[in-house]
């Protein structure tokens, strides 16, 4: 089912939801995707996010608070498969990918700042279902996001 654009979701309650102004590539299968929110924030380790990934999603979206760091990939095309496989409806990802073209056929919404071929650290370091804050919005665990073309709405807290 196609979900309605965020433009006319704005348009209906928009005095309820955060318009995210920071700017993020849309680099999935899917432009639109929306969810309840899941989070992880990691600083240029991706093990933390991989191990949720490889568990069931219910169609939730991963905000991942990668630092807005661009130095290395969070999420490549293998990552991004196992969130296909395991029922996640998108990421988005305040750091960088790799494997573009992959994860353009992939059918899962990816949105991130950019992409980086250089790989990250595997320690785990991070933390699960935090409160993250992106360009000055807050995306709290449970509240449901909206993303497509335009950009990113979150429910308020
Ligand atoms: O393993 C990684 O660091 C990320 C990656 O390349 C992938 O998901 O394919």
């Amino acid at each position: 089912m196609a979900q309605i654009s965020t433009a006319d979701l704005y348009d209906e309650r928009g005095h309820e939801l955060h318009s995210v102004s920071l700017q993020f590539l849309n680099l999935g299968g899917m432009s639109g995707f929306s969810g309840p929110i899941r989070t992880v924030r990691c600083f240029q380790d991706n093990a933390l996010l991989k191990s949720l990934l490889s568990s069931p999603g219910d169609g939730a979206v991963l905000v991942i608070d990668g630092g807005g760091s661009l130095e290395t990939a969070l999420v490549g095309d293998i990552i991004a498969a196992l969130a296909v496989d395991n029922g996640w409806a998108g990421l988005l990802v305040h750091g960088a990918v790799r494997d573009r073209i992959a994860l353009g056929t992939l059918p899962i919404g990816v949105k991130a700042l950019g992409s980086n071929p250089a790989k990250s650290t595997k320690t785990g370091a991070g933390e699960v279902d935090v409160p993250v804050e992106i360009g000055g919005v807050t995306f709290a665990p449970g509240a449901t996001v909206w993303c497509d073309d335009d950009g990113i709405l979150v429910e308020g807290a």
